[in-house]
């Protein structure tokens, strides 16, 4: 579960908005500049809010008033980001296994389980130079699956990759979210995405975040 409420403002942009999110996929919709990836930032901790409080998984990780403010790598927060940022020089296995060398973390999911709903095994030797641009996707989801103790952030995780790579990707992140037990951020502007894949839908929209209702988002766009 995670509780949090903020305020940031930045330049002549100021997000004001509450956020409650519970185990499965979250999508998070909004126009380009709305404040989805300022949302991800305050959550993630590589920027501060002005005012508020974040809880994860019964964890404060943030709270102005108890000047609380974890540092991002102790807040048990797993990242896939549209583009794979795999570390080059490292295998697949050592990509996957780099966020638990970090304070003892543990997630919520281990390495083997980690492989097993990926199906990494056959890459786990390679370099990410000798992966396709899906494969290297489905490691950085690995990887964050690693790191993601209380909570995993997708942001815009499917866009570089063709239709084809997308959907399998798509089945792997929704068996991955059946299996954690903690609550997926996903971002993205694609309605087939959002319809395929989520639990909860929320709109960003001017400085503010709503829940969109389920019947708004299951229903077929008109043809
Ligand atoms: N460092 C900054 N200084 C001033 N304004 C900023 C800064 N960072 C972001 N903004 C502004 O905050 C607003 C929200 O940006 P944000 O990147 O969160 O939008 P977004 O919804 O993720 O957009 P996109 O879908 O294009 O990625 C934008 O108007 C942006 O110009």
């Amino acid at each position: 579960m995670l509780k949090a409420r903020f305020r940031k403002t930045l330049g002549g942009f100021t997000l004001d908005a509450e956020l409650n999110l519970e185990q499965g996929i979250n999508v998070l919709r909004g126009e380009s500049g709305a404040g989805k990836t300022t949302v991800a930032n305050l959550l993630s901790g590589a920027m501060k809010p002005d005012d508020g409080e974040i809880e994860l998984e019964g964890l404060t990780v943030y709270s102005r008033e108890r000047r609380i403010s974890l540092p991002p790598q102790s807040r048990g927060i797993g990242f896939v980001f549209q583009s794979h940022r795999l570390f080059p020089h490292l295998t697949v296995r050592e990509n996957i296994l780099f966020p638990s060398l970090f304070g003892g973390r543990k997630s919520a999911v281990d390495f083997d389980e980690t492989i097993d709903i990926l199906g990494l095994e056959p890459l786990l030797e390679r370099l990410p130079s000798g992966l396709s641009g899906g494969e290297a996707q489905r490691v950085a989801l690995g990887r964050a699956l690693m790191g993601a103790e209380r909570l995993l952030i997708l942001d815009e995780p499917l866009s570089s990759l063709d239709p084809r790579r997308r959907h399998v990707l798509m089945d792997f992140i929704d068996g991955a979210a059946q299996r954690m037990n903690v609550p997926f951020i996903y971002i993205t502007h694609s309605e087939e995405e959002m319809r395929r894949l989520a639990d909860r839908a929320f709109l960003v929209e001017d400085g503010t975040i709503a829940e969109i209702p389920r019947s708004a988002f299951l229903e077929e766009p008109p043809s």
